[in-house]
């Protein structure tokens, strides 16, 4: 049987008087690649937040790998186990590639061993292994601002590859690229991730590349679960309801 690595039971959250989410029960297992799709204001963010101990819960329990959340407080503890991935990528512009892609080891080291690894040369090695497996091998002393999105995208790829976490969390981390590169950290991410048996939870705006990428797909709708399926069982009309406006929705 498959071992789990989260189990989320009745999770409930609200800002001041707005429902973000309500009552979300899921368990997800050690090596399963997840999208998490849905509209506009469906939670998907605060979820994320939450299963990265960003965000408390108001109610519910999160247990990450048969342990309460609260257990993974400090930052060292919580490195190992989640990564995250988001958007704007998190990376010091102004710093040389190879120094983004140390960062990775942040929550390990502390900020000063993190600031003078540079100085180990082990640790270059462990930087120019990471930055050969996303392709970026030659642009290891670069000034990160002067890379494009999609390289970007892949020096916090290989930053997290340094940070080795057992579960990785991504919010919408290709919304600002363009549709061939897109495609191209996706497949470079689901790849990677398969060869240590990870667990990668990421949400998308777009459906196709969460049914081509990804094997299962959690729906959020209203901050509720509209459905949890195998990818290969989400039918368009599914896919309608979900992203219908109000009052719109229809059977089937
Ligand atoms: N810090 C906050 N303060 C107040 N309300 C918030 C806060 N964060 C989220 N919300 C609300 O909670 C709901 C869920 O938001 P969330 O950002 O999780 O949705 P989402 O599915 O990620 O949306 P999007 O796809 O637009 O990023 C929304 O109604 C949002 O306005």
């Amino acid at each position: 049987m498959s071992e789990s690595i989260i189990k989320m039971n009745n999770i409930a959250k609200h800002f001041e008087r707005k429902i973000a989410l309500s009552s979300l029960s899921f368990i997800i297992n050690k090596g399963e690649h997840i999208a998490l799709i849905g509209p506009s204001g469906a939670g998907k963010s605060t979820l994320l937040n939450i299963l990265a101990g960003i965000t408390n819960a108001d109610s519910g329990e999160y247990l990450l790998d048969g342990k309460s959340i609260v257990n993974y407080q400090k930052r060292n503890i919580r490195s190992r186990k989640i990564g995250v991935i988001r958007q704007q990528f998190d990376l010091i512009a102004s710093l040389p590639v190879i120094q983004n892609v140390l960062a990775g080891k942040l929550g390990e080291w502390g900020f000063f061993k993190s600031l003078i690894s540079l100085l180990f040369p082990i640790e270059k090695e462990t930087a120019a292994r990471a930055l050969n497996q996303v392709g970026l091998l030659d642009k290891m002393y670069e000034q990160t601002s002067r890379l494009s999105g999609g390289e970007q995208q892949r020096v916090a790829l290989a930053r997290l590859l340094v940070q080795n976490p057992e579960v990785i969390l991504a919010d919408e981390p290709v919304a600002s690229l363009d549709p061939a590169r897109a495609e191209d950290i996706l497949s470079l991410m689901t790849e990677l991730v398969k060869d240590k048996k990870q667990t990668l939870i990421v949400s998308l705006h777009s459906v196709e590349y969460a049914k081509k990428y990804f094997s299962r797909i959690i729906a959020l709708r209203d901050g509720e679960i509209f459905f949890d399926l195998p990818s290969e069982h989400v039918t368009d009309s599914l896919l309608a309801n979900l992203y219908a406006l109000k009052g719109e929705a229809k059977d089937g």
